[in-house]
Formats: structure tokens, C-alpha cells, sequence
């Protein structure tokens, strides 16, 4: 228990380890580390679309990632920013816990 609010205390909690593919993905967003929030994530996830310019310039929420180590990593050729399901999928089959 005492281990357990001394991570919450020291903000511990919720550090997360992305495995390889994603980790690059992450970097190749500018991420620095291998130790992220998923919020963290989230944000780096955004720029690497933003940057590979991957999401459809008339329908915004669109994201084409066919072709793209992000398409790879969802095993999908296309999805909506308005139906994180998929990432989420994806984030739990690449992040581990990096709690000590
Ligand atoms: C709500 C949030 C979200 C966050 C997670 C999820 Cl699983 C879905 C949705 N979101 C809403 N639109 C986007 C988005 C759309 C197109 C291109 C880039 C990002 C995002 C995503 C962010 C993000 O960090 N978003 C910050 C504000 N965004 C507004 C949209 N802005 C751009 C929209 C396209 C035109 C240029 C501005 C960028 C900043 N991170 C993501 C990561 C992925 Cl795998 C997928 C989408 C996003």
C-alpha cells in the first residue's frame, strides 16, 4: 500500500512503455524517451498524423493511414478520428505498463 501511494504521490502512476513499432511512430513525431502518458501518446499520435499528413484535407476527421507504419500498426487502411475504438485497440496491444 505505502509503494502504492508512493507512486501516486511522485505522479508514477499511469507511465506507460509503447513497444517498438509504436515507439518510432511516436519518435518520428518528435517524442523523446520510451516512458509516456497516454495523453502523452495521444498528442504525438496526433502530430505523426498531422506531419505524415495522413487525415483528408476536406474531411478532416478522415484519416487514410493505408501505406503508413500507422496503417500497419491498426491493420487498417482507413479510419475516423471520431471512432477511437480502433486506436485503442491498437494502444492496448502496444503499451505496457511501466510501473516499477
Ligand atoms: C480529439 C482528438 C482525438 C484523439 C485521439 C483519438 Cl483516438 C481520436 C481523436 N483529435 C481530434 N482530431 C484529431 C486529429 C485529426 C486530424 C489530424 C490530426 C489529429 C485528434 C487526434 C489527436 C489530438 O491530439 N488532437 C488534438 C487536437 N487536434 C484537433 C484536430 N487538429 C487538426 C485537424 C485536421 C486539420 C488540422 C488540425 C489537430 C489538433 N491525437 C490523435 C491520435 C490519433 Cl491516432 C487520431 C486522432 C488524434
Amino acid at each position: 500500500a505505502a509503494e502504492n501511494t508512493r507512486r501516486i504521490t511522485l505522479g508514477q502512476v499511469n507511465q506507460l512503455r509503447p513497444k517498438l513499432p509504436l515507439l518510432k511512430i511516436l519518435q518520428a513525431a518528435g517524442a523523446q524517451g520510451e516512458i509516456f502518458t497516454l495523453k502523452e501518446v495521444m498528442h504525438y499520435l496526433g502530430q505523426y498524423i498531422m506531419v505524415r499528413q495522413l487525415y483528408d484535407k476536406r474531411q478532416q476527421h478522415m484519416v487514410y493511414c493505408g501505406g503508413d507504419q500507422l496503417g500497419e500498426l491498426l491493420g487498417l487502411e482507413s479510419f475516423s478520428v471520431k471512432d477511437p475504438s480502433p486506436v485503442y485497440d491498437m494502444l492496448k496491444r502496444n503499451l505496457t505498463s511501466a510501473a516499477m
